[in-house]
């Protein structure tokens, strides 16, 4: 049935980004200049889960890096490195040119430099940069002179609202391309081009990739998650087509299967405390902070606790009810 299994990874690169030409364009024009060795415009790309954002940034960027040979590219997820010093050693790293400093005991202003120091230009994806600790890191990067950001986000409204007024003024003429839910056509195509790559013809007809896609509700992460889930299942039960009542007997793997791919990327301190709230499967605040802090190397301030809080909640990793003093957290059972 399988004839590539990579093909349903989330990783997987596809060869085509479907439904996002106008999308390709507008982003490669503004990044042109670094084509030519020069700063880019900065930009950022918005949209919710799924649409293709991550894939859209990193799909660009290898386009002008096929132009340029001297052009650096480095992402950051703020998920996985919020801190100011996390952000830099992690930018730092993926360019490849911090390989010779110590992770404990470096400065982040030692990361910094080596990011200064980068012959050319350099892009860098900046992802989920609402989770960032404190905009301020994003004022840094913003100073440097040969870097040029491309900004991830899944809301426009909010992180401005968050934004001082000096971010604001910095950010506010930067490039801006909004990503919408793909509709069922456009998320059958993305799946069409999984199942081209990955299976043998035959083994899924085009009204259950379509039944997939109404599912998957314009998330192309939930549709790849489903259309594997659904081979999984197809291979133990020995079937030799996908049918909707395989899809069926798929969808809670699947939802398990995107929750994990999320909590993979979670940094130290906003794991653990996913990890204390899926433990206790509700809990009040006062205890959460107290086990935090019991538990935590080097526990973050609480207003910062707060923030990773909330964004844990904004991708349903965990749910809250109340406010203040009598808010109580809870791990979501779907
Ligand atoms: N237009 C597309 N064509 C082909 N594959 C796509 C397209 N859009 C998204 N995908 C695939 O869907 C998955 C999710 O995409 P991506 O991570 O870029 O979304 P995102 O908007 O950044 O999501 P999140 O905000 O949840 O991180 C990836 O596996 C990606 O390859």
């Amino acid at each position: 049935m399988i004839t590539d299994a990579r093909a349903f990874q989330q990783e997987f690169v596809p060869q085509e980004l479907y439904h996002r030409d106008g999308e390709i364009d507008a982003l490669t024009s503004t990044l042109q200049p670094l084509a030519d060795g020069v700063a880019g415009g900065d930009a950022f790309i918005f949209g919710p889960s799924g649409t293709g954002k991550t894939t859209l940034a990193r799909h660009v960027v290898e386009l002008l890096q096929r132009e340029n040979l001297t052009l650096t590219s480095t992402y950051l997820n703020a998920m996985s490195n919020s801190s100011r010093a996390d952000a830099f050693r992690a930018l730092a790293n993926d360019a490849g040119v911090a390989n010779d400093l110590r992770r404990d005991g470096t400065p982040a202003s030692a990361f910094a430099d080596r990011l200064r120091e980068i012959d050319g230009q350099v892009i860098a994806i900046v992802d989920e940069v609402h989770v960032l600790d404190d905009y301020r890191t994003l004022q840094s990067l913003w100073e440097m002179r040969n870097l040029t950001l491309l900004m991830v986000c899944l809301d426009e409204d909010r992180l401005f609202a968050e934004f001082d007024g000096q971010l604001q003024s910095r950010f506010g003429s930067a490039r801006t391309i909004r990503l919408d839910r793909y509709s069922i056509e456009e998320m059958t195509a993305i799946l069409r081009g999984r199942v081209k790559a990955g299976l043998q013809p035959g083994v899924i007809r085009d009204d259950t990739l379509r039944y997939i896609a109404d599912l998957a509700a314009g998330d192309a992460r939930r549709g790849i998650a489903l259309l594997r889930a659904s081979v999984e299942h197809a291979v133990d039960d020995e079937r030799d087509e996908i049918t909707a009542d395989v899809v069926e007997a798929a969808k809670e793997s699947a939802r398990g299967a995107v929750r994990q791919s999320r909590v993979r990327r979670l940094g130290t301190d906003k794991r653990l405390l996913y990890e204390i709230i899926r433990d206790a499967g509700d809990l009040d605040g006062g205890t959460l902070h107290a086990r935090y802090e019991d538990r935590a190397q080097d526990p973050v301030a609480r207003g910062t606790r707060r923030k990773y809080l909330a964004r844990l909640e904004e991708y349903d990793l965990i749910a809250s009810e109340g406010n203040g003093r009598g808010k109580t957290y809870a791990y979501p059972h779907q």
